[in-house]
C-alpha cells in the first residue's frame, strides 16, 4: 500500500463531542439539535470530585420516529453525561457486570426508561488505562517500550465521545494510539498484522468500540492483539484493574490525562488498507482479473451500521453493479432495521431489495461487520444453518474431509449434509462465536483438521483468515465462487452458490423460543438464575429419560438436546442473559408442538421461569 494514501493527522484534540459550536446538524435527511452545556458548570452531589474537563455534553433530539423495536424517549445524551458533572463512586462490581462473555457492554446513552448509563467517559478511561496496563504485562514490555494501540468505532452515536474517552486512558498511560475512526470489527484486529508503517501498522493491541446489533443506547468494548480476540479472563482482568485506576481518579488526574492525550493521538484511514486486502483476495481467486464481478449486480444493506463500505470499497473496484443497496450510510439510531442478520425484519429487507433490482445477490452485515448472511437471485436466504451449509460446501471443496465446528442449535438437516453429503466432519459444539472457535484451534491442536468455526448467527471463522470471525470475509468467500464461475465461463448468476447447498434437508418448523428467568421470583430462593436454570435442565433430563419417544443426543456439550417426533429440541441456558432459549425443528407443527409439549411438562413445575412463549406455541391456557 502506498504511503501517501495514508492519512496521519497527529495531535487529535479528544475532548470534544462531534461540533461544539454547531447546534444543529443535519444528517441523512433528519435534524439533531445539539444543546452543549459544559460538564464542569453543575453541582455534583453525589460524585466525589467535581469533572473539571472543559468539554461539552451532547443533548440530542430527534424529529423522526426511530425504529419501533427501541422502546425510547425524545431526549438522549450522548454519553454518559447524565452524572457527567461528576465521577460517581463506582464499586469492582459495577465495572464487572460489564463484561459480557469476552466482550465489554453497557449504557452509554441516557434517556431511556430504566437503563441507567454505565459506559461513562471516566469509566472508558479507566478501561482504556487498564487495558494498556494488561497490554505492557502480555507484551512484556516496560514502561520505557513504546506500544502502539488503534482505535476504531461503529456508527453508534456515543462512538466519538467514548473513543476519545478511552483513548485518554490510553495515551495517559504512555501509549501511542492510532484512531480509525468508522471502522469495522475485523479490520481492528486485522491492524495488529498489517505491516507497513505508512499506517502506523502493526498495532500491539486494537480496541473496537461497538454493541453489535444491541439498541442504540448501549455501546461497548472488543479488544484484539495479533494472537486474537481478548478472552474471559482478560477482559475480567481489565475490568479488575479499571475499578482500580477509577478510583483513584482526580479531578487533577484527569484534566492532565487530556492534556497528555491531545500530544499523541493520531488518526489514520485504515479501511483503506483492509478493503484493499479484501479485493485482492477475490482478484486472485478468479486468477488474478482486475475486475472478476463485472457485470454481476449485487446489492448491498448496511443496517446503517459500519458495514457500507463493502459497495463502495469492495464491490465496485471489482466490477461489480451495486444500484439499489441500501442503508449504508451510518446512523447510529438505526432507523430502518437492526443491523443484524438473525433479524426477520433486516433479512426481509435485502431479500426485498434483492427482488425489487432483480440483482444476482443481496449481502447484509451486522452493525460492526463481523457476521454476514446473504440472499441468491430468486430471494433464497443464506442465513442460519444454510449459510453454514454454504461455507462449509466451499470451505470442504478446498479441505476434503475437514472438521466443521458449529455452535449446538444447529439442525440435524445440517449434520448429514456436512457428513453425507459434503463428506466432512459436524462438531456441534456450544454457542457463542468465541467457544466455536477456541474449539476449532483446539481440535487442530490434538491434530484434528478443523478450517472452519462458524454459528448460526453469522459470526464464522476460517483458519486461512486467522481464526478471525469476519462477515465482510465470508462474503469475499461467496464472492470468490462467483468470480471463479464467471473466469471460467459458467454464468448462471448466484446459482452456483444456490446449487452448493443443493441436498440440504430443511425441516418444516423451526422455532426459537426465550422463555424467561424471573430472577426476583421466591422460588429462586435468594440463588443464581443459572443454578436455577440448571436445575430446570435437569429436571427436563430426568423426564426424558423415562420417555421411550425420545432420544437425548449421545453428544452435547450445553443443554438437553432430543429427538423424537422426526424432530429435535435443545433447552440450554443463554450465553448472558436470564433465559433459557429453546429451539425445536420438526417435520411438522404437531410433531414441534408435542415436543414443546415435553419441555412444558418438565418446565411448569419451576414457578419462576416465564412460559409464555410456549404456552402460547403449544396452544396451552
Ligand atoms: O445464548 P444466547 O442468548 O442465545 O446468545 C448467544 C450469542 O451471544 C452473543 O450475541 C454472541 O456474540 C454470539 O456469538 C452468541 O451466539
Amino acid at each position: 500500500m502506498a504511503a501517501a494514501s495514508g492519512k496521519i493527522v497527529q495531535n487529535v484534540f479528544v475532548s470534544q463531542c462531534y461540533q461544539q459550536n454547531e447546534n444543529t446538524q443535519s444528517q441523512g435527511g433528519r435534524d439533531y439539535y445539539f444543546s452543549p452545556f459544559p460538564r464542569n458548570s453543575l453541582p455534583s452531589p453525589l460524585g466525589k470530585l467535581a469533572w473539571a474537563a472543559p468539554s461539552m455534553q451532547l443533548q440530542l433530539r430527534t424529529l423522526f420516529k426511530p425504529h419501533s423495536h427501541f422502546s425510547i424517549q425524545t431526549n438522549f445524551h450522548c454519553n454518559a453525561s447524565a452524572s457527567a458533572t461528576a465521577v460517581p463512586y463506582l464499586d469492582k462490581t459495577s465495572f464487572l457486570k460489564l463484561q459480557n462473555g469476552s466482550d465489554i457492554r453497557g449504557v452509554a446513552v441516557d434517556g431511556v426508561e430504566g437503563e441507567p448509563v454505565n459506559i461513562t467517559e471516566p469509566v472508558a478511561e479507566a478501561i482504556g488505562a487498564a487495558f494498556a496496563a494488561w497490554l505492557r504485562e502480555k507484551k512484556k514490555a516496560d514502561a520505557s517500550q513504546h506500544l502502539r494501540v488503534s482505535i476504531g468505532h461503529d456508527s453508534r452515536i456515543s462512538a466519538k465521545l467514548l473513543q476519545n474517552a478511552i483513548s485518554r486512558g490510553l495515551a495517559g498511560a504512555g501509549l501511542e494510539v492510532v484512531q480509525y475512526g468508522l471502522a469495522s470489527t475485523p479490520a481492528m484486529f486485522n491492524s495488529t498484522l498489517t505491516k507497513d508503517e505508512a499506517f502506523l501498522c502493526p498495532a500491539d493491541g486494537s480496541i473496537m468500540i461497538t454493541a453489535s446489533h444491541l439498541p442504540f443506547n448501549r455501546n461497548g468494548f472488543k479488544f484484539f492483539t495479533n494472537a486474537g480476540g481478548l478472552g474471559k479472563a482478560d477482559i475480567k482482568d481489565i475490568l479488575e484493574q479499571a475499578a482500580d485506576i477509577y478510583s483513584q481518579f482526580t479531578a487533577e488526574s484527569l484534566s492532565n490525562s487530556e492534556r497528555k492525550a491531545s500530544l499523541s493521538i493520531k488518526e489514520v484511514d485504515y479501511m483503506i488498507v483492509y478493503t484493499s486486502d479484501l479485493v485482492k483476495v477475490v482478484r486472485k481467486a478468479a486468477g488474478n482479473i482486475e475486475k472478476p464481478l463485472e457485470g454481476f449486480h449485487i446489492v448491498v444493506d448496511a443496517g446503517n451500521g459500519a458495514g457500507g463500505f463493502f459497495a463502495a470499497k469492495v464491490l465496485e473496484p471489482l466490477g461489480a453493479i451495486t444500484s439499489g443497496s441500501q442503508f449504508l450510510e451510518p446512523d447510529g439510531l438505526f432507523p430502518n432495521h437492526i443491523p443484524n442478520p438473525e433479524d426477520k425484519t433486516a433479512m426481509k429487507a435485502i431479500t426485498k431489495a434483492v427482488l425489487d433490482n432483480k440483482s444476482d445477490l443481496g449481502i447484509i452485515f451486522d452493525t460492526d461487520v463481523d457476521r454476514s448472511a446473504a440472499v441468491d437471485s430468486t430471494g433464497r436466504e443464506f442465513n442460519r444453518n444454510r449459510l453454514i451449509a454454504l461455507m462449509a460446501a466451499i470451505v470442504l471443496e478446498e479441505h476434503p474431509g475437514t472438521t466443521i465446528v458449529t455452535d449446538s442449535v444447529t439442525s440435524d438437516g445440517l449434520t448429514s449434509f456436512i457428513e453425507k453429503k459434503l463428506g466432512g466432519r459436524h462438531h456441534r459444539f456450544k454457542r457463542g462465536y468465541k467457544n466455536v472457535i477456541d474449539e476449532a484451534i483446539r481440535l487442530n491442536s490434538i491434530s484434528e483438521e478443523s478450517h472452519l468455526a462458524i454459528e448460526t448467527s453469522g459470526h464464522g471463522a476460517l483458519k486461512e483468515n486467522h481464526w478471525l470471525d469476519d462477515g465482510a470475509y465470508l462474503m469475499v468467500k461467496t464472492l470468490n465462487k462467483l468470480a471463479a464461475a464467471r473466469a471460467s465461463g459458467k454464468d448462471g448468476g448466484s446459482k452456483v452458490l444456490t446449487d452448493l447447498i443443493d441436498g440440504l434437508e430443511e425441516p418444516a418448523v423451526a422455532v426459537e423460543l426465550r422463555l424467561k428467568i424471573n430472577q426476583n421470583h421466591p422460588d429462586l430462593k435468594g440463588g443464581s438464575f443459572r443454578e436455577y436454570g440448571e436445575a430446570v435442565l435437569k429436571q427436563l433430563e430426568n423426564s426424558v429419560g423415562s420417555d421411550p419417544s425420545l432420544q437425548k443426543a449421545p453428544v452435547n456439550y450445553e443443554g438437553i438436546r432430543v429427538s423424537g417426533y422426526g424432530g429435535w429440541f435443545l433447552l440450554r441456558l443463554s450465553l448472558h442473559d436470564p433465559v433459557l432459549p429453546l429451539n425445536i425443528e420438526a417435520p411438522s407443527n404437531d410433531d414441534a408442538v408435542k415436543l414443546g409439549l415435553t419441555v412444558l411438562a418438565a418446565v411448569k413445575e419451576f414457578a419462576g421461569i416465564d412460559t409464555s412463549a410456549l404456552n402460547k406455541f403449544v396452544g396451552a391456557p
